[in-house]
């Protein structure tokens, strides 16, 4: 099967065909900075970036991704008013929190990241087609809105199948001179006591774009007229992706092709929220969780499935790491390389002989991760089987099932070895290489010992290694060692 994604515009699976071949223009709504964010916030980032990774490794598209940021919004100027901070100064301070939280847990940096403020006249160019082509007016109140004419555009309501006699009045802005209360600002006129900084000029009066606006207007910008996938999280829905589509569409652009959208963390069923009190910080949680545990529990369900967050979550989720881990460790003392030439060993592989087919047709269907994920384990529990009978798995066959491992690892964004998790680089192998030659020096000794009936020596040698932090297990095959 070839690539398949669920689009959410025709609640089908679709066989995904880029626009133009071997190129793929992804959208996804980035944050807006109002807080540093919590674990819901960066599901969307995790999420797409599995599809991204796979877009690229598994199939070989030349990926631009754009992420934008929100960084001018009726929450923001609340929040930095509320702190006692310029806007833009909250607002980069919480822009650069989300960017550590997210290179924190792997993500990929976007393509380009465009700022909301840093598009004011691609978004006036927008307002001015629509309102020329009839689909958008300036409030006749003088407020310097101008609103969205729901009426004007028959297809509103498309992307999430609802009848416009069905909506409710639009809440993102002051129903100040609107047409219809379904209709929705595109762009906000300046307000009494809003800072002057948070407002530009506009022929319609001075004031701020609309949010729906700006992922309209930076989607055309760095990614044409018309693209491929436009992702973000599942209440983005309505109204954010129905009105992005609306405006577009109206304007005369063809814009996304594929709607992806991704599930909720949820505690207790209900979603995580900041407002909700039972929000957790990425950055909190990573003082006592491995980013790389975090990164595999976020990426490790369906990314249209919910996950619900609980006591045991992230213990599960270090099993599974350290099950990965203790394999691609194991492997590594079998084969003696050193972690980056093993990295770059399974980054050269060609797609078709980096992947198993059971691990490519589970991410080829809607990025089914969790299949993805039972391949990997499948492959841990196979080479750690192989390992253990000791004889008969050639070197040649243990290296290549693990460079598989790896790149599978890699697009799951969970590879222990990436450098990007803080281990595996060449002075740490070196390092690793002084220490096992040392202990097993001294287990040699004890072996020696043994055989020589010496039993207090040989317990004095484990012993000193135990205190130092040295665990030894006495296989079949020998002692075995690893670090406490
Ligand atoms: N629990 C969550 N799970 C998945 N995505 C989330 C979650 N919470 C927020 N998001 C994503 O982050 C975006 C911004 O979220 P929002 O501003 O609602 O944050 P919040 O923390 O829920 O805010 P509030 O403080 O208003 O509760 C949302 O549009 C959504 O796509
Ligand atoms: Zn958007």
């Amino acid at each position: 099967m070839s690539l398949h994604l669920f689009d959410t515009a025709t609640r089908q699976l679709r066989p995904f065909e880029p626009l133009e071949a071997g190129r793929v223009g992804m959208y996804i709504c980035g944050l807006t900075t109002q807080g540093s964010p919590h674990i819901g916030h960066v599901r969307f980032a995790v999420a797409f970036d599995v599809l991204r990774r796979w877009l690229e490794r598994g199939h070989g598209y030349d990926v631009t991704l754009i992420r934008n940021v929100t960084d001018i919004d009726d929450k923001i100027l609340t929040k930095a008013a509320e702190a006692g901070r310029p806007w833009w100064a909250w607002s980069y301070e919480n822009e650069r929190a989300t960017t550590r939280a997210l290179e924190l847990l792997g993500v990929l940096p976007p393509t380009y990241e465009p700022r909301a403020t840093g598009h004011i006249t691609e978004q006036l160019e927008l307002v001015r087609a629509l309102v020329e082509r009839g689909h958008a007016y300036a409030a006749e109140d003088g407020s310097g809105d101008v609103y969205f004419d729901v009426r004007s555009w028959p297809d509103y309501g498309s992307l999430t199948r609802q009848k416009l006699e069905d909506m409710e009045p639009a809440e993102d802005a002051d129903p100040r001179g609107k047409r219809d209360p379904r209709d929705f600002a595109l762009w906000k006129g300046h307000k009494d006591g809003e800072p002057e900084t948070a407002s530009w000029p506009a022929p319609y009066g001075r004031g701020r774009p609309g949010w729906h606006l700006e992922c309209s207007a930076m989607a055309r910008k760095y990614l044409g007229d018309a693209f491929d996938i436009h992702g973000g999280g599942v209440d983005l829905r309505f109204p954010h992706h129905e009105n992005e589509q609306a405006q577009s569409r109206a304007a005369g652009l063809d814009f996304a092709r594929y709607w992806l959208h991704n599930a909720w963390v949820t505690v207790k069923g209900a979603k995580m929220g900041k407002s909700l009190g039972n929000a957790l910080a990425v950055t909190e949680l990573t003082k006592t969780v491995r980013p790389l545990v975090l990164r595999h529990y976020l990426g490790a369900a369906h990314y249209r499935s919910t996950i619900e967050y609980g006591d045991d979550s992230l213990t599960e989720a270090l099993a599974a790491v350290e099950r990965i881990e203790g394999y691609v460790v194991r492997a590594r003392e079998v084969l003696g390389e050193a972690a980056e030439d093993l990295l770059e060993a399974s980054r050269a592989l060609p797609a078709d002989e980096a992947f198993p087919t059971d691990f490519r047709a589970a991410l080829d269907d809607d990025l089914n991760v969790p299949e993805a994920l039972a391949v990997v384990f499948g492959t841990v529990r196979d080479g750690n089987r192989a390992l253990d009978a000791g004889a008969g798995t050639g070197t040649q066959a243990l290296r290549h099932t693990l460079l598989q491992l790896l790149a599978m690892l890699d697009v799951l964004g969970t590879n222990p070895l990436d450098p990007s998790w803080g281990g595996g680089s060449r002075e740490d192998d070196r390092g690793m290489e002084v220490l096992a030659a040392l202990v097993q020096d001294r287990l040699d000794a004890r072996a020696q010992a043994r055989a020589e009936k010496d039993f207090a020596t040989a317990d004095a040698i484990r012993d000193h290694l135990t205190t130092l932090g040295v665990v030894i297990e006495d296989t079949p095959a020998g002692a075995r060692w690893s670090l406490r």
